[in-house]
């Protein structure tokens, strides 16, 4: 690939309040909407979104989501949404939900509109869903012809969800300059099908900053449930900054270590997606032979947001050695984004930085209890 490409969603809102407004932003653009939104969240903010679009006009057809952005799953959802002769497609929830959103307009050619309730993920600005089997095991990256037209995101719902979710979405985010920095030096393809941009790479970097200036003060004010600046800044680096900086810029190892870890069963299935891009991250690091210092940097950022840096955090302290090698091997395996780092690794190098990084993190804790 030679081209830089770089994509983007058609309008990003973000607000106290705004899925009130949904009606107003969404007027024109059809007349019936699909609302794909889990039960949990049909309460404290799917029904709004209903209501808000009714006073504007427009048709709102529930549409309950059953937990898995799996193909399945999917497949129902488009169908009801074609037995309604939906035009409008819209997403309220966390990434699973957002992604299968993106996914049924897909199929249905509509306009997607992206209601994050959380800050957990980056998922809302990109074209593309991670799709899983029904039982949660990555399958594969699903690649749309364009990004969602409209994404909502109300930080006072935000500022309202378990602060684990945001501290969740700051570790996504901080990983969206980490690999951007491998796949421009590799001169890799990007998730948008083309080289990193300079846009990327500036949106990349401004995203880590604003994580480290803000992060910490963003997760005590969710702690509050109070919408703060530097809130509004941080889920703006977790969801337009590291949406779009992970799109254009690109994924590499802390991703692949992350897919890597769905393979195992037990509890570090029911860890969220940052969780695992954190200790990927940690992964990637060791791999790329960064310093004691930038490591250390990294560590104790993610101990203040209570993010796991060892295997026994992630709930793996006695798994065996052998089921590691699967999560290296399922990192490293064809089409992984471990191959955009600008050095080859093997699942040999990958399991030794996993433990690599576990050890590291030992140390650090270590230290810090002298
Ligand atoms: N497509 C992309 O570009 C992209 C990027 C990053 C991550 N992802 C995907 O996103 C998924 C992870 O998303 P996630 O971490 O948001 O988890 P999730 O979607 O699995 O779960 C979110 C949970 O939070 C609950 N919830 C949502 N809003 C809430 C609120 N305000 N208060 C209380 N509870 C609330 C929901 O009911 C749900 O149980 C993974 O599948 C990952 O692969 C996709
Ligand atoms: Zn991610």
């Amino acid at each position: 690939m030679t081209e830089r490409v770089f994509i983007s969603p058609g309008k990003y809102v973000q607000g106290k309040n705004v899925v009130d407004k949904t009606g107003e932003y969404v007027k024109g653009l059809g007349s019936v909407a699909l609302v794909i939104a889990d039960d949990i969240v049909w309460d404290i903010a799917g029904s709004r979104v209903a209501n808000s679009l009714e006073q504007s006009g427009i048709a709102a057809v529930k549409a309950e989501f059953g937990g898995e952005a799996s193909r399945s799953e999917i497949e129902r959802l488009a169908e009801q949404g074609k037995g309604s002769n939906v035009d409008i497609v819209i997403g309220v929830g966390g990434g699973k939900t957002l992604d299968t959103a993106k996914a049924v307009n897909d199929r249905l050619n509509g306009v997607c509109v992206i209601v994050p309730t959380t800050a957990s993920t980056d998922a809302p600005t990109s074209a593309l869903s991670v799709i899983y089997s029904d039982t949660g095991e990555f399958e594969s990256y699903a690649f749309y012809r364009k990004n969602p037209d409209l994404i909502l995101v109300d930080t006072k719902v935000i500022a309202g969800a378990p602060p684990l979710f945001l501290a969740s979405g700051i570790a996504d985010a901080l990983a969206t300059w980490i690999e951007a920095r491998a796949v421009i030096e590799a001169r890799a393809t990007t998730m948008a099908g083309g080289l990193p941009t300079l846009a990327a790479e500036a949106i990349a970097k401004k995203c880590e900053e604003v994580l480290f200036d803000y992060g910490v003060l963003a997760y005590e004010s969710v702690k509050r449930k109070v919408v703060t600046p530097a809130l509004e800044a941080v889920v703006e680096a977790n969801t337009l900054l590291s949406g779009l900086g992970f799109e254009s810029g690109g994924l590499a190892g802390a991703h692949a270590v992350h897919n890597g870890f769905t393979v195992l069963e037990g509890e570090i299935h029911h860890m969220t997606h940052g969780q695992k891009v954190a200790f990927g991250t940690l992964v990637q690091l060791a791999l790329e032979q960064r310093p004691l210092h930038e490591i250390e940097q990294y560590i104790d950022f993610y101990l203040q947001l209570d993010l796991p840096v060892t295997l026994e955090d992630l709930k793996l302290k006695d798994t065996p050695v052998e089921d590691l090698f699967r999560v290296a091997q399922a990192a490293t395996k064809e089409g992984e984004t471990a191959a955009n780092l600008p050095f080859k690794v093997t699942a040999d190098d990958v399991l030794d930085a996993i433990l690599a990084a576990d050890q590291y993190s030992k140390a650090y804790k270590a230290k810090l209890s002298l």
